[in-house]
């Protein structure tokens, strides 16, 4: 199937800015890139980053190949599909996932299926249905549920802890700390992150 990771190659992931360099928000969008291409490569497939800019890092062409669009995530993710379905949507900052949860995302029948995540966002999505678009952002897990009922699609939910863990503020870096094995991880470990039990839920503090 084909697979396709978008990538936001400059001043990513700014909801982390404030615990973050921007250089440091790269190398980790980066460390995440890669534990995502690790897992859908162990699972079989052949990634390909969707990727706003050429990216530098000599790590990534060994795992994945690399498209450049610099329009905006929906317009690139919708010339992708118009291409060609059933293709794989799965986002760049998910580093939890692991190669025993692709199965339930590109095995599944449904003409439209989606990993929503935690706070109604699309982190993995397998379109089915050539006439499919998506629209990011915002809830765009009911959105895409409410495009594949107008096309008459059938829609299913994979429901994945994993999955649905994408790291856009601190406090999902303490998930990475908990639960991540890969390099993501040990780029928080390396950076001086650890847990920080102190208060109610569980966050992250630098040392
Ligand atoms: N190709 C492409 N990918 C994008 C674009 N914007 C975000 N992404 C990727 O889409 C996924 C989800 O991104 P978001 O969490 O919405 O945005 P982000 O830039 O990573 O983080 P914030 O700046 O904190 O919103 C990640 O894999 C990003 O790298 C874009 O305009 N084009
Ligand atoms: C791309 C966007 O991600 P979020 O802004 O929810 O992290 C979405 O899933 O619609």
């Amino acid at each position: 199937m084909r697979c396709f990771v978008p990538f936001a190659v400059d001043s990513p992931k700014t909801r982390l800015g404030s615990f973050l360099s921007p250089a440091e928000r790269q190398s980790f969008a980066t460390a995440m890139l890669l534990d995502v291409l690790d897992t859908l490569v162990s699972a079989g497939l052949d990634p390909t980053v969707l990727s706003t800019a050429p990216i530098t890092d000599d790590r990534i062409p060994s795992r994945a190949t690399i498209t450049v669009d610099d329009r905006e995530l929906t317009t690139a993710v919708n010339a992708q599909l118009a291409e060609h379905t059933p293709t794989l949507i799965i986002m760049a900052d998910l580093p939890l996932v692991q190669p025993r949860d692709i199965p339930r995302l590109v095995d599944n029948e449904a003409e439209i299926t989606i990993a929503p995540g935690l706070g109604g966002g699309t982190n993995a999505l397998v379109v089915r249905e050539p006439a499919f678009r998506v629209d990011y952002h915002g809830a765009s897990y009911l959105d895409h549920r409410q495009a594949a009922v107008e096309l008459d699609a059938t829609v299913q939910t994979v429901d994945s802890r994993r999955l649905a863990t994408d790291i856009d503020e601190s406090a999902d870096l303490a998930e990475v700390l908990i639960h991540g094995t890969g390099t993501a991880h040990d780029w928080l470990v390396e950076s001086g992150f650890e847990l920080d039990t102190t208060g109610g839920r569980v966050g992250v503090h630098r040392s």
